[in-house]
């Protein structure tokens, strides 16, 4: 929990950073005179580089969610600033604009983040190009056609209790913003991406930079913000998808190379490998079997001693110990042994129960209880005179966590 927790708030350190950057520049007016005509650019710049990342690495939500971003961005500045600065004509009154933007924008983002990806790019791009231009397209015609109407339903504040001014929302657009944002923030507990963390900073920033339309920049620099977390939490993810295993979370084979090419004059490392899984994945199926695996990652995640652990291939997982000995590391691996070797997992869920009696006899023979637990052995070596690189060392561990499972398995051996 301690661990996921940390992992959340890591995800919003960057875009917060950023967003107080924003904030401050705005906030005393810190942008030189000379660049205000930049920022406009900058919004161009950054959606197109966005956009271009997000098919690159084919991603259609945070696609959307750049594509929204950036024409929120130019119906404020073209639908409301311009009108309302300088009285140029549009086919929808700026107010009414400013109300459908509003509640257009947290509720466009919700949707899309709400909406699986298919696996069919072009397919899902031009199902939900059709499903939200056609929705924005309707609420614009109804906003021309009458604006009256749409006016009194938004500037009105039904429920005074329930009502910020100071954000300077219509009380509609206030609920759909404060609806996704709860849901948003939901869905990234359940999925703790940097995509989620991104959207939830991004349209916190744009909604309320909306009521500063009329700012000479700012409207520009929130949105290129926003491009710019969108963005970031594409490559995020990308490098997450190249050097982090997706069962178990761990940093995975590509990302144990990268570390042991930077490894110093001293080290120990580790090979670990569950016990006779191939007998558990036989006896109580796969699915149970992966979630032993995310267990006994979950477990030597926790590893003293400044070692790290990785998941090497299979069910088997490499430790690294910079600056340690293999004896020096040892302890902090028994105390992950004894934490797995104690580690209870439950069989059968409440939705895997048997349907008849005759199915409950059948499983109940093969499975008479249910929590298992499972163990693991390990080998362990240290860089020396006669082990000089990091692949020789590994060798030797591995050779050593054989002799392990020749003793008996659920031990740690040291090469010798
Ligand atoms: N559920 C699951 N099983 C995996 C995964 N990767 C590898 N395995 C299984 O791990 C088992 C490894 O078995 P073996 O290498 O024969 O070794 P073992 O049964 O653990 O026996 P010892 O190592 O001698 O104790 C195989 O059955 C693989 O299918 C995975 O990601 N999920």
């Amino acid at each position: 929990m301690r661990h996921r927790l940390t992992h959340l708030f890591s995800l919003f350190i960057a875009p917060l950073l950023l967003a107080a950057g924003v904030l401050l520049v705005i906030t005393f007016n810190l942008l030189p005179s000379g660049l205000v005509r930049f920022t406009e650019i900058t919004v161009w710049l950054f959606a197109l580089i966005g956009l271009l990342l997000t098919l690159a690495y084919a991603r259609t939500r945070n696609f959307f969610a750049i594509l929204f971003v950036f024409l929120s961005y130019q119906v404020m500045m073209k639908g409301i600033q311009l009108p309302v600065t300088q009285g140029t004509e549009t086919p929808v009154e700026p107010a009414t604009v400013y109300n459908l933007l509003s509640f257009l924008l947290p509720s466009c983002i919700l949707v899309n983040s709400l909406w699986p990806e298919r696996f069919h790019l072009l397919q899902d791009k031009l199902l939900r190009l059709l499903v939200f231009g056609l929705f924005i397209i309707i609420l614009l015609a109804i906003g021309h056609r009458y604006p009256a109407e749409v006016n009194g339903l938004f500037n009105p504040v039904h429920f005074p209790a329930l009502y910020i001014e100071q954000l300077g929302l219509p009380q509609l657009s206030l609920f759909a913003f404060i609806g996704s944002l709860t849901v948003l923030f939901i869905q990234l507990l359940i999925n703790p991406q940097p995509y989620y963390a991104a959207q939830w900073v991004a349209l916190v920033a744009m909604v309320l930079a909306l009521p500063h339309f009329h700012h000479e920049y700012a409207p520009a620099l929130v949105t290129s913000l926003a491009l710019i977390m969108l963005s970031m939490a594409v490559l995020q993810e990308a490098f997450q998808m190249a050097f982090r295993d997706d069962l178990t979370g761990l940093p995975g084979r590509r990302a144990l190379n990268e570390r042991l090419q930077r490894l110093g004059r001293n080290y120990a490392i580790a090979m670990s490998d569950v016990d006779k899984f191939k007998v558990f994945n036989d006896t109580y199926g796969h699915d149970l079997g992966d979630q032993v695996l995310k267990m006994v990652a979950a477990q030597l995640k926790r590893v003293g001693g400044g070692g790290k652990a990785y998941r090497y291939g299979g069910e088997e997982f490499t430790l690294v110990f910079p600056g340690k000995t293999a004896e020096e590391a040892k302890p902090h691996l028994e105390k992950l042994r004894i934490a797995i070797e104690n580690y209870q997992v439950k069989i059968r869920d409440e939705s895997k129960r048997p349907k008849s009696d005759k199915e409950g006899k059948q499983k109940r023979n093969q499975t008479s209880k249910d929590w298992v637990s499972v163990t693991i052995s390990m080998g362990i070596a240290e860089r020396g005179s006669d082990l000089g690189n990091p692949e020789e060392v590994i060798k030797a561990a591995d050779q050593a966590l054989y002799k392990a499972k020749k003793a008996g398995r659920n031990q740690i051996a040291l090469a010798k």
